[in-house]
């Protein structure tokens, strides 16, 4: 499991923007060592596929290999109260989760009520265009070996029989990028809450366009995607057997990685910071609606 971030407790402002953008630049660590595990084995098309491995199907269980990974883990997750975080969304339905045994700890309200959940987004993109595109090196790299030992047949170059290895690695890659397109909430809400009065118009006429200008920061998405970049070619060199960095030997296709935030990351960040602000008046009385539409940036 890895490790909280959401920490009212260590004192500070929740809204703080460069505070919440510290954690993003965090998540953006154990996302890109995660990936190198994963990138480690094959694509094992089988694990995504219902129905794919016939053990799994016997008993009963109807979705993926990796469906199953999640509800498992999850359900043991949730009893340790995972999910009484406000920063964490299962991708199993939280009604067929069980309940914490532990007592939720009281968390501050920062976020207002809403539903929604960028899950099924997240897991479709991972699982048709990411695992394909990060485990492209292990596929090509089984296929030589399995060429130059004569292994060939039906046998697929894309299957090196890991499924529990890329399984388990996969929840914790998603987990990670869930709970980072999540923090688009937060992020949200603190540019609401900044200037309320610019957004009010645009969320009770809805303008989704207009939304998206208001929130969009191109100079931060630029530095991002430099910044991630760099540590990519990082975290992901190879090392010989003395230790000396092996040059141009990456663990990762970097480009991988970067295109995996450029093109699906940040769009969904800030998918899930409209989506949230279209339902940030929901519950609200007509006078409350209209202070927040007077309450110009200071
Ligand atoms: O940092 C912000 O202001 C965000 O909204 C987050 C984020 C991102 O996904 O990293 C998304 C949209 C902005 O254009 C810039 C960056």
């Amino acid at each position: 499991m890895s490790t909280t971030l959401f920490n009212f407790t260590l004192g500070g402002d929740p809204l703080s923007l460069d505070r919440i953008r510290g954690i993003l630049t965090r998540l953006e660590d154990t996302i890109i060592f995660a990936l190198i595990e994963r990138a480690q084995f094959a694509h094992n098309p089988k694990a995504y596929q219902r129905g794919a491995l016939a053990e799994l199907k016997a008993t009963g269980f109807e979705g993926s290999w990796l469906d199953w990974f999640l509800q498992e883990t999850e359900t043991f997750q949730a009893k340790a109260r995972r999910y009484t975080s406000p920063d964490e969304y299962p991708f199993t339905p939280l009604a067929e989760l069980p309940a914490p045994v532990l007592k939720s700890t009281p968390y501050p309200r920062v976020l207002h009520p809403n539903g929604v959940n960028a899950n099924p987004s997240i897991l479709s993109f991972y699982t048709r265009a990411i695992i394909p595109r990060i485990t492209k090196q292990a596929t090509l790299a089984l296929a030589a070996h399995k060429r130059a030992n004569g292994i060939v047949g039906e046998d697929e170059y894309e299957d090196d029989g890991n499924y529990g290895s890329s399984a388990a690695i996969d929840v914790e890659v998603l987990q990670a990028i869930s709970k980072r397109v999540h923090y688009g909430k937060f992020v949200s809400e603190s540019k609401f809450v900044e200037n309320p009065a610019a957004f009010v118009p645009h969320i009770l006429n809805p303008n989704r366009q207009a939304l998206e200008a208001l929130i969009t920061k191109p100079a931060v998405e630029r530095a991002l995607l430099q910044r991630l970049r760099k540590k990519a070619v990082v975290y992901a060199q190879d090392f010989a057997p003395d230790g000396e960095p092996k040059g141009d030997a990456f663990k990762i296709d970097v480009d991988g990685v970067v295109e995996l935030y450029e093109y699906y990351i940040i769009p969904l960040t800030r998918e899930v910071e409209v989506d949230y602000l279209l339902e940030r008046l929901k519950g609200l009385s007509q006078e409350e609606i209209d202070e927040l539409a007077s309450r110009k940036k200071q």
